[in-house]
């Protein structure tokens, strides 16, 4: 085992105070409720199933920057870089959210209506498989709202993303929030010494499925589906 589970773990003020204003940015940036209200009114249809998604996907990009800003140091990095981490991780936060958004238990049954449009939005089975599998293994982590945003903002901190030129500022980014996320999982998870290690092998899981999405994203287009701007701006479709 690590050393660490020995050893009396500290988080020093400074982390406390970067743990805090990620989990803040995290739970202040959401989808608009008329949004998910919709979700469970509008009447079933594939088409309207993939409308609906389409419109979340849309908001949850606009929510997605809004938290990134928040992220301590991202402002700082070089902006071309900042735009090409956005890019990079965009799909990777979205199916990280919807895993975490699934994983909850909702009173009104949200999760259900919501997974039930996912399964009839016209996408194929040889992607649905992955992706509940994804959500499976999220839920069985059974991660606390610090694991989730600090999670979040480790995918999109992601050094190793196209086009960006200063590998090593983002690196150092992404670092501070990995000590500071395996400090809390220790925290956590005292009789699993094993759970930080479990968390970031959800991250390798979490880049398969960009490479489903873009399929998913080509097949949709194959039966004349259509994006917003802002997602054909992020995807380079159509
Ligand atoms: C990722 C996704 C779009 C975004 C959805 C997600 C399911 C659950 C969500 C919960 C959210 C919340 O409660 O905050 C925000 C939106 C998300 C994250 C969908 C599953 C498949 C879909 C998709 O890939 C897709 C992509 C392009 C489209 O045009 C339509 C769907």
């Amino acid at each position: 085992t690590t050393k660490l589970s020995k050893e009396k773990v500290e988080i020093t003020k400074e982390q406390q105070a970067l743990v805090k204003s990620i989990v803040d940015a995290y739970n202040r940036h959401q989808i608009p409720q008329d949004m998910t209200k919709k979700l469970l009114q509008e009447q079933y249809s594939a088409e309207e199933n993939f409308l609906l998604l389409t419109e979340m996907a849309t908001s949850q990009v606009q929510v997605l920057v809004e938290f990134t800003k928040n992220i301590p140091g991202f402002l700082s990095l070089d902006c071309e870089d900042q735009i090409a981490l956005l890019k990079g991780s965009a799909v990777e936060a979205m199916f990280l959210r919807s895993a975490q958004v699934l994983s909850k238990r909702m009173p009104n049954g949200y999760t259900e209506v919501l997974k039930e449009r996912v399964r009839n939005s016209g996408m194929s089975e040889e992607f649905m498989t992955p992706m509940f599998n994804f959500y499976k293994s999220i839920d069985e982590l059974q991660m606390v709202q610090e694991e989730q945003a600090l999670l979040t903002a480790v995918t999109i901190l992601t050094p190793d993303r196209p086009y960006v030129k200063d590998y090593q500022a983002v690196e150092r980014l992404q670092e501070t929030m990995l000590v500071v996320l395996r400090k809390l999982c220790v925290l956590q998870h005292p009789q699993d010494p094993q759970y930080f290690a479990r968390l970031l092998g959800r991250l390798t899981e979490l880049r398969t499925l960009n490479h489903y999405h873009a399929e998913m994203l080509t097949s949709w287009r194959m039966n004349d589906q259509k994006f917003t701007p802002l997602l054909c701006e992020l995807w380079d479709v159509q």
